[in-house]
């Protein structure tokens, strides 16, 4: 049985190769405790979303061991990772990535049906009360704003209450209401719920909601700062990095 001692998601010495030349992850070691909340930054380039997607199992690593919710990747078959994912992995994009011709309620059902799940009565209902969307469930994605949408697919990655929902640049789009809206949603995911979160940003303000914030450096964690860490020091750090990285 999974406790609260067992990592939503472990990398041990995780490399990732592209071609003979770049090595976007150098051996990282990470570990995603259950019910906290990680921001993942550097410089471009350092690795950040190669990180996200080997951590997801969206992407295969070349060396190490992945660990999600006690089960190791490696060795799983294409389909039983796809299972794995589907039950215990959300993921959350900066394009929001909503299918253009599904109503918000139509999208935010899909990943049950792709998980062979029926839903439960009220269940959509109740994740899209929980993003304040009541009022739209009926609505396509062009009739929507940009932080609406997010706000759906976040209600999409988080219906099947997965261990892990990992955010890509998730308010790398919006303005900084929606963006606060986007954050406050993803904090009660670890706070109500003791869902894991693990978001790769740029920005130090949407950093500081999270309880503990990684930095990478040319595919490595080169920082690991344990807050609440304030967005002014995540500022600093972040420059600090870009300079020696330049
Ligand atoms: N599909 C790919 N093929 C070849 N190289 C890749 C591929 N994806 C990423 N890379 C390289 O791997 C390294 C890490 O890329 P990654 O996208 O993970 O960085 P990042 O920190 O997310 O950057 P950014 O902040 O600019 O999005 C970079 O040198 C990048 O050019």
């Amino acid at each position: 049985m999974e406790t609260d001692a067992t990592a939503a998601v472990e990398l041990r010495a995780v490399t990732k190769r592209y071609g003979s030349m770049v090595t976007a992850l150098d051996a990282i070691d990470a570990r995603f405790a259950r019910a906290t909340f990680t921001a993942v930054m550097g410089p471009s380039g350092s690795g950040k979303s190669t990180l996200l997607h080997c951590a997801a199992g969206l992407d295969r690593a070349d060396g190490g061991e992945v660990t999600i919710d006690g089960t190791p990747l490696r060795g799983l078959s294409e389909r039983a990772l796809t299972r794995l994912r589907r039950s215990r992995v959300g993921f959350v994009f900066q394009a929001f990535n909503l299918i253009p011709a599904l109503t918000a309620e139509q999208n935010v059902v899909l990943p049950l049906r792709f998980a062979g799940r029926r839903p439960e009565p009220g269940a959509v209902a109740a994740m899209l009360a929980e993003v304040g969307l009541t009022d739209r469930a009926g609505h396509r994605p062009s009739e929507l704003s940009g932080g609406q949408q997010q706000r759906v697919a976040i209600a999409r990655a988080l219906v099947t209450r997965p261990a892990v929902l990992f955010a890509d640049e998730p308010t790398g789009a919006l303005d900084a209401r929606s963006g606060a809206e986007v954050l406050r949603l993803l904090r009660a995911a670890v706070d109500r719920h003791r869902q894991t979160v693990v978001m790769v940003t740029h920005d130090p303000v949407a950093a500081a909601h999270a309880d503990r914030v990684l930095f990478l450096a040319d595919g490595r964690v080169v920082d690991d700062l344990t807050g609440p860490v304030g967005a002014e020091k995540i500022a600093v750090h972040t420059a600090r990095l870009e300079e020696a990285t330049r």
